[in-house]
């Protein structure tokens, strides 16, 4: 059982590329194995979220970390969707938050106890096609075991209204209903999260001292900061004056910033043996 981090402001957190020394020291000869969240993390924050993309140079160094250790990205959006967005064999792909993972040979598994709620999940997008559906800028993004609705493109004297809408309808389901960066999201009410999910992933990795590389941006990350624990090497993005609390032991500002982390981290790892 893994205890917890305690939370504190993100500003009193290392800058994880100023500590980069002592986070190589502390790499130096374990098996690591590297998580990744997608928006905010490896992709810019865009209005659209259809628009959503890797940053530059993102990319080759995601696909050089995959052909050194196991890497995995761990998204709120549909599997196949983010699978496409990153564009890089070999990894696995945790979606819907983690309720759907495809392995490295394609092969998938799903939550066993999501499926009860897809019901419920096509009930609140008819419900909400219907109630906020017609709202300017809004839009509802349905994955395999979630529903997302965007309120970023809505006007501030409406978005209050489109969060009611989605939590109410959530709630009245009996879905679990978690806000996030201009998003309400619906989705099973199942003891699961992007946390079970990484450590069913780390599990399944047959090898109990590997070291987790988790880098997140959001609060469904700060679910996998809490049960990686201590030990990982977590990574919150987020600017210095940003007033949240985080779990990571590390933070880095922005995406550009995660790109040179998974560099160093690629150049490390081919200079040293695991
Ligand atoms: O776990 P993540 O990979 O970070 O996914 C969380 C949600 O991210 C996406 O929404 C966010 O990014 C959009 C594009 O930059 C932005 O428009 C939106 O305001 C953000 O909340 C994604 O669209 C959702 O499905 C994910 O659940």
């Amino acid at each position: 059982m893994v205890t917890p981090a305690t939370p504190r402001p993100i500003g009193d957190v290392p800058h994880a590329l100023a500590a980069w020394p002592t986070i190589a020291a502390e790499l130096e000869h374990r098996a690591i194995a590297v998580f990744l969240d997608f928006d905010g993390t490896l992709s810019p924050i865009v209005a659209d979220p259809a628009a959503a993309a890797l940053l530059p140079g993102v990319q080759p160094v995601v696909a050089r970390l995959a052909r050194q250790v196991p890497v995995a990205v761990v998204s709120g959006r549909g599997a196949a969707d983010v699978a496409e967005r990153v564009g890089v064999p070999g990894i696995h792909v945790a979606g819907s938050h983690g309720f759907e993972i495809i392995a490295p040979d394609g092969s998938s598994h799903d939550q066993p106890d999501a499926a009860a709620s897809l019901a419920a999940l096509e009930a609140a997008l008819d419900e909400l096609e219907t109630a906020v559906g017609d709202v300017p800028g809004v839009v509802l993004e349905p994955k395999r075991f979630g529903l997302t609705v965007h309120d970023r493109m809505v006007a501030d004297a409406d978005a209050e209204a489109v969060r009611a809408a989605a939590t109410t309808t959530g709630e009245r389901l009996g879905l679990r209903v978690t806000h996030g960066k201009r998003v309400t999201e619906l989705r099973p009410d199942v003891d699961w999260d992007k946390g079970r999910a990484v450590r069913w992933l780390l599990d399944r990795l047959g090898d109990a001292d590997v070291v987790a590389v988790y880098v997140g941006d959001d609060r469904t990350d700060e679910d996998a900061f809490a049960a990686l624990g201590p030990d990982a090497l977590t990574v919150m993005v987020a600017a210095p004056d940003d007033e949240r609390m985080t779990r990571a032991r590390f933070t880095v500002a922005d995406p550009g910033q995660v790109r040179d982390l998974l560099a160093r981290l690629a150049d490390h790892l081919d200079t040293t043996e695991s």
